[in-house]
């Protein structure tokens, strides 16, 4: 049967890549871009026809920062498709980032230094706004969105009989000392990005508690440090080259094959001969807090259902989370 995979930030990087990796797995895949710029997801499109000719690859427009546009994609998505076997949650971003060069100098001098540029633990912070939406945007595009995304879609995704499944780009920089649940938009902090992979980390767990029995599990992966867009816009790309060498006292894992555990996360590394491989390392995540925020994203989702039908958003968003 042609199995059907939704990608969101499909357009480029590493929502692009695994795009051309699908096909090249799957050539009979019905393949959904669901992206922001209409442009980008057509250039997008051509590039992977050009090197899959005979695939089947959909445009979908889906702003995962806006609720009105997750609503809309998830109504459209319910029209075309009857079920979902992928949802890969792409879409990231992380915006005015900042480097904290003085801590860099200390921490490569430090005994920190291989975590430092694993993870980039207290280095990096970035500039976060409120949505149109009155949301934060990194929580609303990294996290909050993607929730709403699959709960509109759930009647694709639960199916009886049929296993579906979901898969999170997190990040190594996801820390739990970065995320309060007492502040899940990370208001008053200064590293969203850090916070709002924490918490898809940690939503993952609850969605496989609560939707495993109706054949939805959820999956984490760690992609590493990969050259997209969104590295070119913390530091220009010369910069990148010149650390090249320092990045290889990362790539020295041994393959391991395990098969998916909802507490694990997957990340993807390089060995010092330059093999790929993917090691699964446990999450910093506890049942306790997951299903705190499960519930709380649950209270969000039905203000912004009130919000939407009523057709006013920011104010009491603001207020009431
Ligand atoms: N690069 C890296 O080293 C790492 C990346 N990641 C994660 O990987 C994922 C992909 O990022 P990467 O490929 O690196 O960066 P890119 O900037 O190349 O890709 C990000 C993708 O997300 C899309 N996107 C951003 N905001 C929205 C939105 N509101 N609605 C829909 N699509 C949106 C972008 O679309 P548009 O072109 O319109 O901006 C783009 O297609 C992110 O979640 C990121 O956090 C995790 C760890 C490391
Ligand atoms: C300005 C100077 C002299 C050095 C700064 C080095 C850092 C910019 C760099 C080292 C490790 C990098 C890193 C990321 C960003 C840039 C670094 C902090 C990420 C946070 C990028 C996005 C991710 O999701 C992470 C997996 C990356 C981890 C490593």
């Amino acid at each position: 049967m042609q199995r059907v995979v939704i990608v969101t930030g499909a357009n480029s990087g590493i929502g692009l890549a695994l795009c051309e990796r699908l096909l090249t797995e799957d050539s009979q895949l019905r393949l959904c871009l669901a992206c922001r710029n209409t442009q980008r997801a057509e250039a997008a499109r051509s590039a992977l026809l050009t090197s899959h000719t005979n695939a089947h690859v959909d445009l979908l427009h889906l702003d995962v920062g806006s609720v009105q546009s997750v609503f809309t994609a998830a109504q459209e998505v319910k029209a075309r498709y009857s079920r979902i076997d992928f949802l890969y949650l792409n879409a990231g971003i992380m915006p005015n980032p900042q480097v904290d060069v003085k801590a860099f100098f200390k921490g490569l001098f430090s005994r920190n230094v291989i975590n430092m540029f694993a993870t980039a633990e207290g280095l990096l912070t970035q500039q976060d706004r409120l949505n149109s939406d009155g949301l934060q945007e990194v929580f609303a595009t990294n996290l909050f969105g993607h929730f709403l995304l699959i709960r509109e879609l759930e009647p694709l995704l639960c199916q009886a009989g049929h296993t579906s499944r979901i898969v999170w780009t997190s990040s190594s920089n996801a820390r739990r000392s970065a995320f309060s649940i007492e502040d899940m938009q990370h208001r008053n902090g200064t590293e969203p990005y850090s916070s709002s992979k924490y918490a898809s980390d940690t939503l993952s767990l609850a969605l496989n508690r609560h939707k495993n029995n109706q054949g939805l599990f959820s999956a984490v992966i760690c992609p590493g440090l990969v050259m997209t867009n969104l590295t070119y816009g913390i530091l220009p790309s010369f910069f990148w080259t010149l650390i090249m060498p320092i990045m290889w006292l990362h790539w020295l894992f041994l393959q391991k094959s395990e098969s998916l555990d909802p507490r694990a996360k997957y990340h993807s590394l390089t060995s010092g001969l330059g093999t790929n491989y993917t090691q699964p390392r446990k999450m910093d995540i506890d049942d306790e807090m997951s299903e705190v925020l499960y519930s709380k994203l649950l209270d969000l989702e039905r203000v912004v259902r009130g919000e939407a039908n009523e057709g006013n958003a920011a104010n009491k968003l603001i207020n009431s989370t």
